[in-house]
């Protein structure tokens, strides 16, 4: 039976996700269409009478901003909100700025699919002296140069995202807070994948669309009972096949 209910967003568009760009630790503004997303995220956990006693985050705007149009719809900007790297966007590597349609059509879509969904294989790594290098970035370079990725496969993105589920999200649940966590397709891929024990072999299939509420019921163990989307089934198969989509190259 379900104890713990956690509600998981992953952000609305992104201005990069609309130009169909490789973003991962970019951090990219939401999209005229995302910001709708994100409302209407909110709008739907209002809808439902979903509360919340604190919410976590990313240090990505689209994601930080997400959460925020969400407690504005449910007059929840009182809540703590604590931001942290380990649910940043999967680190793409040198594929971060590239468009991935041109990207499939250069490299082939089966390439394209293994870089964007497979478990174990990293996209090409950044070299330290490139511009796009995240050290560079003040709100990285005050971390040890070892915890800024070169590039992250999602079995990477699992590792670093579960000691932060781990240590301070769990005990955070269960000691009775209703916890909401805005992030990112490939960081919310790794929790679900965790969660669900999803096989690395099917785990290419799990696309999570922008801007729907997904709810996760745990047990008294904190062990995954069921999910589902604040959507209807046919709005979210639609919305995670046009994610699926972005790799193909047109
Ligand atoms: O570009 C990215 O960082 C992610 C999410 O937008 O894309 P993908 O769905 O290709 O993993």
């Amino acid at each position: 039976m379900a104890k713990y209910t956690l509600v998981c967003v992953r952000h609305g568009e992104s201005e990069w996700n609309q130009k169909n760009l490789f973003c991962g630790w970019h951090d990219a503004d939401l999209s005229t269409t995302g910001v709708e997303e994100a409302k209407n995220a909110g709008k739907m956990l209002k809808e439902k009478g979903y509360q919340f006693d604190i919410a976590y985050t990313s240090l990505l705007k689209r994601a930080i901003k997400t959460l925020y149009m969400v407690q504005e719809e449910l007059d929840l900007h009182w809540i703590p909100v604590i931001r942290h790297w380990r649910l940043n966007e999967r680190h793409y590597g040198a594929l971060q700025g590239l468009n991935k349609s041109e990207t499939a059509a250069k490299y082939g879509e089966a390439q394209v699919k293994i870089w964007r969904r497979s478990y174990d294989t990293p996209p090409p790594a950044l070299e330290p002296t490139d511009p796009r290098w995240s050290a560079n970035d003040r709100r990285y370079g005050q971390f040890d140069a070892s915890v800024v990725p070169a590039c992250e496969c999602l079995k990477d993105t699992v590792a670093r995202v579960l000691p932060y589920w781990h240590d301070i999200i769990v005990p955070t649940i269960k000691s009775g807070q209703r916890v909401v966590i805005s992030a990112h397709g490939n960081s919310l891929r790794a929790l679900v994948k965790y969660l669900k024990n999803i096989p690395d072999a099917e785990i290419p299939e799990l696309n999570i669309p922008t801007g729907i509420p997904l709810v996760i019921e745990m047990d008294e163990n904190m062990k995954y009972v069921k999910d589902y989307y604040l959507a209807d089934e046919a709005e979210v198969k639609a919305a995670m096949e046009r994610v699926a989509n972005q790799g193909k190259a047109k």
